[in-house]
This record gives structure tokens, sequence and C-alpha cells, in this order.
């Protein structure tokens, strides 16, 4: 079974004429394991999907077709059964880590709060060091230096590197079955990109999660997705594993590729990397 299922997803903000469709008719499934990319420009509906999936699309923009996150249905399914599915099956890390974090509060209480939904979700009880003692593992897991100081800081007093990698962790200790990563290194620096970009691929290989992957950068989504769907104004242009489309852009457009696609494989900065690497390719 899958993970995710999207099924005929439209996003619609007002109704009648002057209503508009944002995002159109899109479907797609992730299985464990598998990681998809979602990929196009800015306004192409990538966020409100995301939002979608987890049932947090803002008043005023009504989502019709069906979405079903570990078999749960999340369009006009009672909110208690989206919460349950947010607080334990899919989590999302976005581009700006503060978004996540709460500026008030120590790294490790904020950690903790998963920690213990998790425990609670499994009738376990966890005393204070047994917490304390998971909140070090999870951010060990992220392969954050010195977890103890982290653990103690304030989200200002850590780099934007080590504040994703926080998210992350937080993203990831309620262990749930689906993670939408929504453009996750697009405010890092480029040599810190790369290495949450390996920590994400790291992390969903070993736990054997779904993926979801939202970047307007195809040569990004290279590195971590198997395959991508393309998404303009709202609509799918393309989809496919990376191997099929490439091949087709090689074969100068044909019916797989569009105009579109065939853009953004030419603008991918490093893909020749993504072309020497036949693990994404095959
Ligand atoms: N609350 C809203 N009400 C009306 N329109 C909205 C609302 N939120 C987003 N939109 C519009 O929906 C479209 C898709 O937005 P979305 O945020 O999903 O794009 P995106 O592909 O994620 O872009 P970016 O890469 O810039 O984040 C855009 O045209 C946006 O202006």
């Amino acid at each position: 079974m899958s993970v995710v299922a999207v099924r005929g997803l439209s996003v619609r903000a007002g109704s009648g004429p002057e209503g508009a469709t944002l995002v159109d008719d899109l479907s797609f499934e992730i299985e464990a394991g598998r990681r998809l990319g979602l990929i196009g420009e800015s306004g192409s509906g990538k966020s409100l999907t995301a939002l979608a999936i987890l049932g947090l699309l803002p008043s005023g923009l009504m989502p019709s077709g069906s979405i079903t996150v570990s078999g749960t249905e999340m369009i006009g399914s009672a909110e208690r059964d989206r919460i349950s599915v947010r607080g334990s099956e899919a989590a999302i890390v976005f581009q700006e880590p503060l978004t996540a974090l709460d500026p008030l509060m120590r790294v490790g209480r904020q950690v903790a709060e998963p920690v213990r939904r998790f425990a609670r979700r499994r009738s376990e009880q966890l005393g204070k060091a047994e917490v304390q003692e998971r909140v070090l593992e999870a951010l060990r897991e992220v392969r954050l230096p010195d977890p103890a100081r982290i653990a103690n800081a304030f989200p200002h007093e850590i780099s934007g590197g080590q504040r994703q990698r926080v998210a992350i962790a937080t993203a990831l200790a309620a262990q749930p079955r689906l993670l939408i990563a929504d453009e996750p290194t697009t405010a890092l620096d480029v040599s810190v990109q790369a290495e949450v970009l390996d920590l994400l691929d790291r992390l969903v290989a070993d736990r054997g999660m779904a993926l979801l992957f939202i970047s307007h950068d195809l040569a990004v989504v290279s590195r971590v997705a198997d395959d991508v769907v393309v998404l303009q104004n709202g609509r799918v242009v393309d989809r496919g594993s990376l191997r099929e489309l490439i091949a087709a852009q090689g074969s100068g457009g044909g019916s797989v590729t569009s105009d579109y696609t065939a853009q953004l494989i030419a603008g991918a900065r490093v893909l020749d990397d993504a072309l020497d690497d036949p693990r994404r390719l095959s």
C-alpha cells in the first residue's frame, strides 16, 4: 500500500467565474522507501500540494479529489483524524527552519515534544532522563556535533545548517512514515545544502520512509529523488524517472518532455553529477 496517495487533487480559491484553480487534477503515489520529487517554478502549486496532504490549507482554499496518508483520507474528513496523521504518520520540513522552531524555547524541549508523542502512541511511560536520552539520540542521528550543547541552546544561538538539522530531528522524532521536505536547503549555503541533502537521503533510506521532496531546482531534486512530477501552473506537465525524462530530452524533446521540463533539465546546475551517479538513474 502507498504511504501517500493523491488522486485527482484540485485546489480552488474562491468560487464561480472569479475563482481560480491553483492545483489542477494532480495525482501521484509514494510507497515506503521511495522518494518523489515535486518540481516546478514559483507559484506552480508545490507548497499548496504539501499543505493539502497535511490537511493544512489556509481557509478560503478548497481541495477536492482524494488524499490518503497511511490509509486516512485527508480531504473532507474529521479534523481529529487529520491531526492524528500530522502528529504521527506525516511530518514536514520547511525552507526556513525558524518556521518550525519556537525561537523562545530551547532546542531540547522542542525535540522532546514529538519524542513524548511517539512514546504515548506506543503506550510507553518515559521518565525525564529517558526523554533526555532520546532527544540527544535524535540530535546525534542528524549528525549534530555536541548534542548536549545544542539541546541547551536557543534556535538563534546555532547556525542555519544546524537549525535545519534540528528541524529534521524534530520532524523525524515521532517516526513518521511520510516526510515532506519543502525546499529544505534553499536557504542554506551551498556546502551546507549538500550535507543536508545527503543527510535526508540517508535517513529516508535507513528508515524506509516515503519522501516527497519539493524544489524548483532539478539539480537538487536529482540528488534525493527516484521519480519526479513536474508542475506548471498547477498542472502536471511531465512525470517519470529522472532517467526517462533526461533520455527524452536527449532525443530532442519528444512526447515525454515538455518545453518547460527541457528548460529545467538544461538549467540544472549539477546535472552531470546526476548523470555520473548510476544510483540516481537506475
Ligand atoms: N491563500 C491563498 N489564497 C489565494 N491564492 C493562493 C494562496 N496561497 C497560494 N496561492 C496561490 O497559489 C499558487 C500556488 O502557490 P504555491 O505556494 O503552492 O506555489 P509554489 O509552487 O510552492 O511556489 P514557491 O516555490 O514560490 O513556494 C500561487 O499562484 C499562489 O499565489
